[in-house]
């Protein structure tokens, strides 16, 4: 909708979503009452919906489509794109998790999540694809509120295509070759902002609170590298930035996680109030299970995992953490 706003001369937009009931309320309403309330949508905006045939129809004669869904959609959505031949960019920050109902030591036997750019290699391996990412709660860029985004990909027409698309007054984007780098952080920070919640919760104070960025950040930046990013992207955008918004800022739903575990509500009736997705809950088993794999280790993302099983309560894993061994700080990287 941004996009469309920004570039009334610039840009025709079409907004598709699979249920046609939803799109005609978009219509009738012309905004998204539930989720960006009190934006208008941009009059030049074309609402599209319904199944799998209009999709293909709303994706004809585009030049650039970007996919916002959850994790879990990317990959029925890239199966169905994967005959485009535009760029193709998706803004879902995870690991794919088909486990992600199950305990932890129930999945450990299973395949190990996938971030999006690897589901799309095994889905759709021709398309020109990338990720759009970095600090940008929605409800700020519909109201044109400064943001900063990276663009990744490893093809540069894919890159420029963005940075053309939505580099204007109220969005400056930056351009990355650095997917995996990109990805891991976009996913992982959302771990990272529930442990915020929950150290913000308990009242635990802001030193805490900093040093939690700081050693999250760690932790990310030991998987990211594992997984073959370059260290650098983590002080970027998607790393450093993306960590800070989402540990510290009250629209982030992952934080709020965090915030109403710490108040004693179970996970399920902490999902069940948020009415969101929060995609930290959904890969957290997902993430420390690669590290494991890859000998990374990750100790608060790991306490994040056995809070949300149950098998840990608040206070036993701060002692955990605080009780580890003392350590080298740059060693650890
Ligand atoms: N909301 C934000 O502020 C924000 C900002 C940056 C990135 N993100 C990331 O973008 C992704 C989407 O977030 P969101 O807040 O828009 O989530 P959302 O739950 O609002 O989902 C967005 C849309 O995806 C649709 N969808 C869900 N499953 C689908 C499927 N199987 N096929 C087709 N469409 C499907 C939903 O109906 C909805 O319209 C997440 O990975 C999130 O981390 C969100
Ligand atoms: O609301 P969250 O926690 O999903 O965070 C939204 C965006 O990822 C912030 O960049």
């Amino acid at each position: 909708a941004r996009a469309a706003d920004a570039g009334v001369t610039r840009h025709q937009v079409t907004l598709w979503a699979r249920n046609a009931a939803q799109v005609q309320a978009l219509q009738a309403e012309r905004a998204n009452t539930r989720y960006l309330p009190g934006i208008a949508l941009p009059a030049s905006l074309l609402l599209q919906g319904g199944g799998e045939a209009s999709l293909s129809q709303a994706v004809s004669g585009q030049d650039l489509i970007i996919l916002a869904t959850p994790v879990s959609a990317a990959r029925s959505m890239l199966m169905q794109l994967k005959h485009v031949k535009v760029p193709v960019a998706w803004l879902s920050k995870g690991f794919e998790s088909p486990v992600s109902a199950e305990p932890a030591s129930a999945s450990l036997a299973k395949p190990f999540g996938l971030m999006v750019h690897e589901v799309r290699a095994q889905v759709a391996p021709d398309l020109r694809a990338g990720v759009f990412s970095g600090p940008s709660f929605a409800l700020e860029v519909a109201r044109g509120q400064p943001t900063a985004l990276v663009a990744a990909s490893e093809h540069a027409e894919v890159r420029e295509a963005l940075v053309a698309a939505f580099h204007g007054a109220s969005l400056r984007v930056y351009a990355s070759d650095d997917m995996v780098g990109v990805e891991v952080g976009g996913a992982v920070k959302n771990v990272m902002a529930i442990a915020a919640g929950l150290c913000d919760g308990l009242q635990l104070g802001l030193n805490a609170r900093a040093a939690l960025i700081t050693r999250g950040l760690a932790e990310i930046t030991r998987l990211g590298v594992a997984l073959g990013a370059r260290a650098e992207t983590f002080t970027g955008l998607s790393g450093l930035g993306d960590l800070v918004l989402t540990a510290t800022g009250d629209l982030s739903r992952n934080r709020k996680v965090g915030l109403l575990l710490a108040q004693g509500k179970t996970l399920a009736e902490v999902l069940e109030s948020l009415g969101h997705v929060a995609e930290g809950v959904y890969c957290a088993r997902t993430v420390v299970q690669r590290a494991a794999g890859l000998g990374v280790d990750m100790p608060i993302a790991q306490s994040v995992v056995a809070l949300l099983d149950g098998k840990l309560k608040a206070s036993e894993a701060v002692a955990l953490l605080m009780e580890r061994e003392p350590k080298t700080e740059l060693d650890c990287y």
